[in-house]
């Protein structure tokens, strides 16, 4: 494999085709290698007069060698990709890291090689502050399904959008003093909750939005894709998560819901066969045992989606970070609560790595060391060295758009 960037100049073929991508950039492909040639934002005098840069992936690289010795080394890791389009059962990927990694990128670049692969596939967005529209440079807003346009297989995106269910939240609250905030998280299916609370006079909890209000939106849509007949068409659901202090708790919110209620329906039992008398008088015993009966559906539901997270043969976890070392230690910090909470992970990508280059300007030798030092320091960690890693290169462009996202899905998905 030869790949070229910032100081050196680019390498061509013969025999190749160029395919002009959107965005001003071009793919160059032969029968070995496929080149992403774009213009360079800080190519220094000695590159050719358009400044542009080529990074070549040559295709005929053998599939066996999943951790990286070195930046030299950097397109050679493989993801395994064969594995993850691999049957038509349901699969769930979520994508997460450190603020700016990548994540969003990686994600979208992963909905449409699945899609391109046969799958019809979902991405979600999680993160409260979205960036899916402006990955594909396509109005994917407003909390519903939105196709996605370009990909040869469906591809939908849905930017779940827990301001506009915050905003709805403090307005119902505000208006009918709390039988409104029932109706909103019974939209969620987690009205019986609210009952709960309001019975239990807790009332005074649901003034303001309880913290996890996101998580617990994003649950009730994950609810929604195991339940639903509008969503079970799909075969690959891809999760853009927000940064990795909301996806943990994202992840532990069934659990402590599952606890939670426990708790209530303990509260219950002693409320209710102190007062089955009084209630037993004016006809209130039916409604309880009905409230009752919600409680432990609801229960059922979070252990469905507490196990749905942890089941490997349906989902996994992929870290995203880049070479540095507070990136990196994040990473390690979230791949250890990962294992702790049971979550399948199995896959690291490193992103914007330099690619390798025979000639370093002073700015990109200092940076391709800081780099080596974070990757040594991957190779070393107790959490992240027995992950699957793969390597994926800095390019000179933003990646935006579905013939983007393409391109860096064949180098990241491979
Ligand atoms: N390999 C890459 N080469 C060049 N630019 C990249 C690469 N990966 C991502 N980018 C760019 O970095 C920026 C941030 O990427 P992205 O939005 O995917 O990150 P994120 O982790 O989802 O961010 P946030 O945490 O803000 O949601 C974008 O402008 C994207 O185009």
């Amino acid at each position: 494999m030869t790949t070229t960037a910032c100081c050196v100049p680019s390498t061509s073929s013969s025999s190749s085709s160029i395919f002009s991508l959107k965005n001003g950039f071009t793919v160059k492909r032969n029968s070995n290698s496929m080149s992403f040639v774009g213009l360079h934002s800080f190519a220094p005098k000695t590159r050719s007069s358009a400044g542009l840069i080529s990074i070549s992936i040559n295709q005929k690289r053998p599939r066996n060698s999943l951790k990286v010795k070195s930046v030299a080394a950097a397109s050679e890791a493989v993801s395994g990709f064969d594995e993850m389009v691999a049957g038509t059962k349901r699969r769930y990927y979520m994508l997460g890291g450190k603020g700016g990694v990548g994540k969003t990128s990686c994600a979208a670049s992963l909905a449409v090689k699945f899609a391109n692969n046969g799958h019809p596939t979902l991405v979600v967005s999680t993160d409260p502050a979205h960036s899916l529209s402006d990955s594909f440079a396509q109005d994917l807003t407003g909390g519903q399904l939105v196709p996605v346009e370009g990909p040869d297989f469906p591809l939908f995106a849905l930017e779940i959008n827990p301001e506009k269910a915050r905003e709805e939240f403090r307005n119902v609250t505000q208006k009918d003093g709390g039988t409104g905030v029932k109706d909103f998280m019974d939209g969620m299916g987690l009205g019986v909750l609210v009952e709960q609370l309001g019975e239990l006079k807790l009332g005074e909890l649901l003034d303001t939005p309880p913290p996890g209000l996101d998580e617990a939106i994003a649950i009730s849509k994950v609810i929604q894709f195991l339940e639903s007949q509008e969503y079970s068409m799909f075969t690959r659901i891809v999760f853009d998560t927000a940064p990795t202090g909301h996806t943990l708790r994202l992840l532990s919110l069934p659990d402590f819901l599952d606890a939670s209620i426990g708790k209530i329906l303990k509260l219950r039992q002693k409320i209710a066969s102190a007062t089955s008398a009084i209630k037993s008088v004016f006809g209130q015993e039916q409604t309880q045992q009905d409230a009752s009966d919600k409680l432990e559906r609801l229960r059922e539901r979070m252990i469905k989606v507490r196990e749905l997270f942890r089941d490997t043969d349906s989902t996994e976890f992929v870290v995203v970070t880049i070479p540095t070392v507070m990136a990196v230690s994040e990473s390690s910090r979230l791949s250890a609560s990962l294992k702790k909470e049971n979550v399948p992970v199995k896959r690291l990508i490193v992103n914007q790595i330099l690619p390798p280059s025979a000639s370093d300007c002073k700015f990109c030798a200092m940076k391709r060391k800081d780099q080596m030092r974070a990757l040594d320091m991957i190779q070393s960690d107790s959490e992240l060295s027995s992950l699957m890693m793969i390597q994926a290169p800095l390019v000179d462009v933003e990646i935006r758009g579905v013939p983007a996202l393409k391109f860096m899905g064949d180098i990241v998905w491979k």
